[in-house]
C-alpha cells in the first residue's frame, strides 16, 4: 500500500485548487435508478491548516483554540494546567502560534506524552504509577510508544455511567429505533471491480456495536491505536493499528512486528473474516443478479484476508490520495480486493484513476457502509478528504461510547 500526500507548495495555491469543484457521480442501483450521490465537500471549510503537505482542506484554527485541536483528546490548554501529576512540565503556551496549533504539535514536547488524558490509554502491561508519569528514568522507545495508544471511546468507567433519562429521551431513542429499523442495505456498482454496500452493517443490528467494542478492546492494548508518521517525520491524520500482520507507513511495507514497538498486531478475529467473506458473497449475488453478463467473481474475487489495516479518524482526520499496492504482487496482479467497513462519522471518500483530486470522484461513505474495490478497481487512488460531524448514528454512540469521528477497516490479502 502507498499512502503518498499530493505536495503543494502554499496554502494558497492548495486553496485555489480545492475550488475546483470535483465531479459528481452518478449512482447506479441495482434496480437502475440513477441516483446522484450526496455530496459533502462543498460544505466543508476551504482552507488549509498546519504544515502537513495535504490535498485536504481543514477547518482553520484559531489561536487561543486548543493546543492539539482536532486530536480528539487534548481539548483545552488548561487540560495542562489542571493535570494531577507533579512531575509534568506544563506546556507554554505562548509558544503555540495558531500555525502550530496543529497535530505536529501533540507529538513533540515530551510533556504531551505524558499528560494523562482521558483517551490516551497505557497499555495493560506496563500501565504507569502517577509517580513515574514524567519520570526520565523509565522512558525507552517501547514505552513511548505504548503510552500513546488511543481509546476510540469513551474512558469505561465514565460510558458506563447510567443517567435516568427524560420522557422526551426515551422517546427520541424510539424514533432512532424505528428509523434504524427501516434502514435496507442498497448496492452501488460504481465501476468495474467497485462495489458500494450501503448500510450493509446495519441491517444485522449488532455488527457495529460489536465491531466498535472489539476495535477499542484491542485498540488499547499492545499493537493498538497509534499515530503513525512517514519517514519525514510528518504525521497521518488519524490513528492506526493493524491487525494480523503489520504495515509501516515508513518502509511501506508489511511485517510480522511492528517497528515502532516491537508489538506483534492483534489477530484478526474471526468474527471479522466472516463478516469480508458475506460482504463478497453480498456482491457476487448483487452482480449475478444484475443481466449484464458479468463474471462476478473475476470482477471481485475472493480472498481469505490475513492483513487489516483500522484508522481511526477524529473531526479533523484524513487521509491523502494514494494506491494500497503493498500486498504481495500475486495478490495485486489477481485484483484480490480491498474490502473496507465504516462506522461513526460519514466520511467523504476520493477515487479516481490518477493521483489528482480534481479528477477524482467522491462518494459518502456513511457508519455501515462496506465498499469493496478489486479486479479492475484494485489500483484506484483513493482517500477521504474530510469527516463530517455529528452524522454517526445515535444509537452506535450510546450504545458504544465512540468519540467524536469514524473508524474504517480495511481487510486485505497479503
Ligand atoms: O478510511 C478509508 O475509507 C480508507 C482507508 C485506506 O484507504 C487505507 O487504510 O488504506
Ligand atoms: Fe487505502
Amino acid at each position: 500500500m502507498l499512502r503518498s500526500w499530493l505536495i503543494t507548495s502554499s496554502v494558497a495555491s492548495r486553496s485555489s485548487r480545492f475550488s475546483v469543484l470535483r465531479r459528481r457521480i452518478p449512482f447506479f442501483s441495482s434496480s437502475g435508478d440513477n441516483k446522484t450521490a450526496k455530496m459533502s465537500g462543498q460544505g466543508t471549510p476551504g482552507g488549509f491548516s498546519g504544515n502537513r503537505a495535504s490535498p485536504h482542506p481543514r477547518k482553520p484554527v484559531s489561536a487561543g483554540k486548543s493546543m492539539c485541536q482536532g486530536d480528539g483528546v487534548y481539548k483545552s490548554p488548561n487540560v495542562f494546567r489542571n493535570a494531577k501529576y507533579p512531575k509534568t512540565v506544563m506546556p507554554q503556551h505562548s509558544q503555540a502560534s495558531p500555525e502550530s496549533a496543529d497535530e505536529s504539535t501533540y507529538e513533540s514536547p515530551n510533556v504531551f506524552r505524558y499528560a494523562k488524558s482521558p483517551h490516551t490509554v497505557i497499555a495493560q502491561r506496563s500501565r504507569a504509577s502517577p509517580e513515574s508519569i514524567g519520570s526520565n528514568t523509565r522512558r525507552s522507545p517501547q514505552r513511548d510508544a505504548e503510552m500513546q495508544h488511543f481509546d476510540i471511546c469513551k474512558a469505561k468507567d465514565a460510558g458506563h455511567v447510567i443517567l435516568k433519562r427524560s420522557l422526551q429521551a426515551i422517546n427520541r431513542e424510539k424514533r432512532i429505533e424505528a428509523e434504524r429499523a427501516k434502514i435496507v442495505p442498497q448496492h452501488i456498482h460504481l465501476r468495474p471491480g467497485m462495489i458500494l454496500l450501503k448500510n450493509y452493517l446495519d441491517h444485522d443490528d449488532q455488527a457495529c456495536v460489536k465491531i466498535v467494542k472489539k476495535c477499542r478492546d484491542l485498540g488499547v492494548g499492545l499493537g493498538g491505536f497509534y499515530r503513525p508518521g512517514y519517514r519525514d517525520g510528518a504525521k497521518l491524520h488519524l490513528r492506526m493499528m493493524c491487525l494480523g500482520m503489520n504495515w509501516d507507513p515508513q518502509s511501506r511495507s508489511y511485517d510480522s512486528k511492528r517497528s515502532i514497538d516491537g508489538a506483534e498486531p492483534p489477530k484478526i478475529p474471526e468474527y471479522f473474516i466472516e463478516m469480508v467473506d458475506r460482504a463478497i458473497q453480498s456482491s457476487h449475488d448483487f452482480l449475478n443478479a444484475q443481466s449484464h453478463g458479468v463474471n462476478a467473481a473475476s470482477e471481485v474475487p475472493k480472498i481469505s484476508p490475513d492483513l487489516c489495516i483500522v484508522n481511526f479518524y477524529d473531526n479533523n482526520g484524513r487521509l491523502g490520495l494514494h494506491q494500497d499496492r503493498d500486498e504481495r504482487e500475486e495478490s495485486l496482479r489477481r485484483g484480490l480486493p480491498v474490502v473496507s467497513f465504516s462506522l461513526g462519522d460519514t466520511a467523504t471518500f476520493l477515487y479516481g484513476d490518477q493521483r489528482d483530486i480534481n479528477k477524482a470522484q467522491e462518494v459518502e461513505l456513511e457508519s455501515g457502509d462496506a465498499l469493496i474495490f478489486g479486479g479492475k478497481s484494485r489500483h484506484i487512488f483513493h482517500g477521504v478528504s474530510s469527516i463530517i460531524p455529528n452524522t454517526a448514528p445515535k444509537w452506535l454512540i450510546e450504545e458504544t461510547g465512540m468519540l467524536p469521528g469514524r473508524l474504517n477497516l480495511t481487510f486485505r490479502q497479503y
